[in-house]
């Protein structure tokens, strides 16, 4: 007997088709079963409001969970970082491979780098997050610059830098890489200037509970740091209250001696879009060995930012 192809439910969009042909590859390789795309649309695709005015999180994501819970699709893959916190029961996160370059990255004009923007530079982003970070270090370094609201795909933000009608955009490195498009970076954000986003870079492969077999199969292709390092990220979040457009960065990574990894450590970042106020802290533990170690090294550093003020910086948020 020759089983069925699996339904991999996918966005239409350049990187949802990059990562969903991916991990497609990567499944069929493991399992022997062949893997076909379905196209879904959400949302978040056609509309052309801000996405921080779309409200709530997870505008990308809903549709292809709704394909999953009516059985039109065996498995789906999101971007991590676009994942709401909660996660649904009926759902199962079946594996976080290997995260990509966590890093924010520049695409300017003249292969400008951050440093070298003119004085009122216009720079393109939708999310409060970079513009807080990039206002908050500007400010510092006696820069002045203009964080200029934008949404779109990859190819669109790129547009306005080679229509020359912004200085500068600024989007997340394994994107850029994804749709293979890496080769327009201008300047690499350093992870100690602008933290990423929780879980960016990486991504979720997520499957009907009831599934466990493909669960199972799929959980191959978990990385477990990765894993725990989310995990971490998207608790501080969660326990800042905070949804995918708020100005949260966050970033575990592990802190290594020679070869002998010896802990993680968990950066967290809550600002004012204007940079004129940042709470910034960091926590180091043991690295985590179950999700709920995860989830406490997350809730410990939210815990220490919101004792510092960090609720009042969020408040702005426009949903
Ligand atoms: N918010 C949209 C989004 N969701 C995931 C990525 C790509 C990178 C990733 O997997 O983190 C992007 C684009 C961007 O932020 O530039």
């Amino acid at each position: 007997m020759t089983e069925r192809a699996l339904r991999l439910g996918t966005r239409r969009s350049r990187l949802a088709m990059a990562q969903s042909g991916q991990v497609a590859e990567a499944v069929q390789e493991l399992t022997g079963r062949s893997v076909e795309l379905v196209e879904i649309t959400t949302y978040g695709d056609t509309s052309r409001e801000h996405l921080a005015q779309i409200g709530g999180t997870g505008v990308f994501v809903a549709a292809l969970r709704e394909a999953l819970a009516r059985d039109e699709v065996d498995f789906a893959v999101h971007s991590l970082k676009d994942l709401p916190t909660a996660q649904p029961a009926e759902l199962t996160l079946a594996a976080v491979p290997v995260r990509e370059d966590p890093r924010d990255a520049l695409v300017a004009r003249d292969g400008l780098t951050f440093a070298e923007l003119p004085e009122g530079a216009r720079v393109g982003t939708g999310s409060p997050r970079r513009m807080a970070q990039l206002n908050a270090y500007a400010r510092s370094h006696g820069m002045t610059i203009r964080t200029v609201p934008i949404r779109g795909n990859v190819d669109t933000r790129i547009g306005y830098v080679h229509k020359g009608e912004l200085d500068a955009v600024v989007l997340a490195a394994a994107g850029l890489n994804r749709v293979g498009r890496s080769d327009e970076v201008t300047d690499f954000l350093s992870v100690d200037t602008i933290l990423p986003a929780p879980g960016q870079g990486a991504l979720a492969i997520e499957c009907a509970a009831h599934n466990a077999s493909l669960a199972a199969a799929l959980a191959e292709l978990d990385d477990p740091y990765t894993r725990a390092a989310v995990t971490a990220e998207r608790s501080l979040l969660a326990a800042l209250e905070a949804g995918c457009s708020a100005p949260v960065g966050a970033l575990a990574d592990l802190l290594a001696d020679g070869q002998i990894v010896k802990e993680m450590r968990l950066r967290g970042v809550v600002g004012t879009t204007d940079g004129s106020s940042l709470v910034q802290l960091s926590t180091t533990g043991p690295v985590p060995e179950t999700e709920t170690q995860a989830m406490a090294l997350g809730r410990e550093l939210a815990a220490e930012m919101l004792a510092k003020g960090a609720a009042g910086l969020m408040g702005e948020r426009a949903l």
